[in-house]
């Protein structure tokens, strides 16, 4: 019999992608003993965070996952779950779906002042190993690995509304999507 496949979930707005998610993916598959990693772009935000349309963050994500080999992928779960963006009942849509695997759930630590106000955060660590990685800025007891890139699509967005094309920090792929369809003002 084959070991389950080990799946490693970044939930995020991905409002766009930039290299910051690209070198948590690469680090997680690269250190955590995963198969895969499954970029979530949010439907519905749990706490309302407005973001461009889903199909064009689904799009920018799946070319980044470009760049991988098969290993990182997109999925548009969240707009199939049915509820309001909670990841306890995504991880219950998943489990359900594909019983055979296994689940982790990497969060950057910056999201850590924030778990208390999800939903059953209880349940998610029985469902999934948590890795918290270290995001550079927010040190925390518990991170995994080094501080990673000091990049956030909050400074992208500015950069944008700028008229600077920040791509330093954007993958290639990604900015001529944005720029082709005239989002963040482009
Ligand atoms: N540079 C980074 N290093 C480590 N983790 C990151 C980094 N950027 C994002 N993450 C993590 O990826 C997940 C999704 O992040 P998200 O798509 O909201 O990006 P963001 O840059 O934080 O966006 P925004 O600035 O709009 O809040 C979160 O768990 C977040 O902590
Ligand atoms: O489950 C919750 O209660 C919950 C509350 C807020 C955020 N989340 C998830 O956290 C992930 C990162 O969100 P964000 O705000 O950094 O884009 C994303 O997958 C959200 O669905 C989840």
């Amino acid at each position: 019999m084959r070991p389950p496949l080990q799946v490693a979930l970044l939930g995020g707005s991905f409002n766009p992608p930039h290299v910051g998610h690209l070198m948590a993916a690469h680090y997680v598959r690269a250190t955590q003993g995963v198969d895969e990693v499954w970029l979530m772009p949010t439907f519905r935000h749990p706490f309302g965070k407005r973001s461009e349309d889903f199909e064009h963050r689904v799009r920018m994500c799946e070319l980044m996952c470009q760049d991988a080999s098969g290993w990182m992928k997109t999925s548009r779960v969240e707009s199939e779950v049915g509820k309001d963006g909670r990841t306890v009942d995504t991880l219950e849509f998943l489990q359900a779906r594909h019983p055979e695997h296994r689940y982790s759930l990497i969060i950057g630590s910056d999201i850590l002042k924030d778990l208390p106000h999800w939903k059953d955060f209880d349940r998610i660590q029985q469902m999934a190993r948590v890795l918290v990685l270290y995001r550079a800025g927010y040190p925390a007891d518990g991170t995994v690995g080094p501080p990673l890139a000091e990049v956030s699509s909050t400074e992208i967005r500015e950069r944008l509304t700028r008229g600077e094309l920040p791509s330093d920090l954007v993958p290639a792929r990604v900015l001529a999507h944005a720029r082709e369809h005239h989002l963040y003002g482009l």
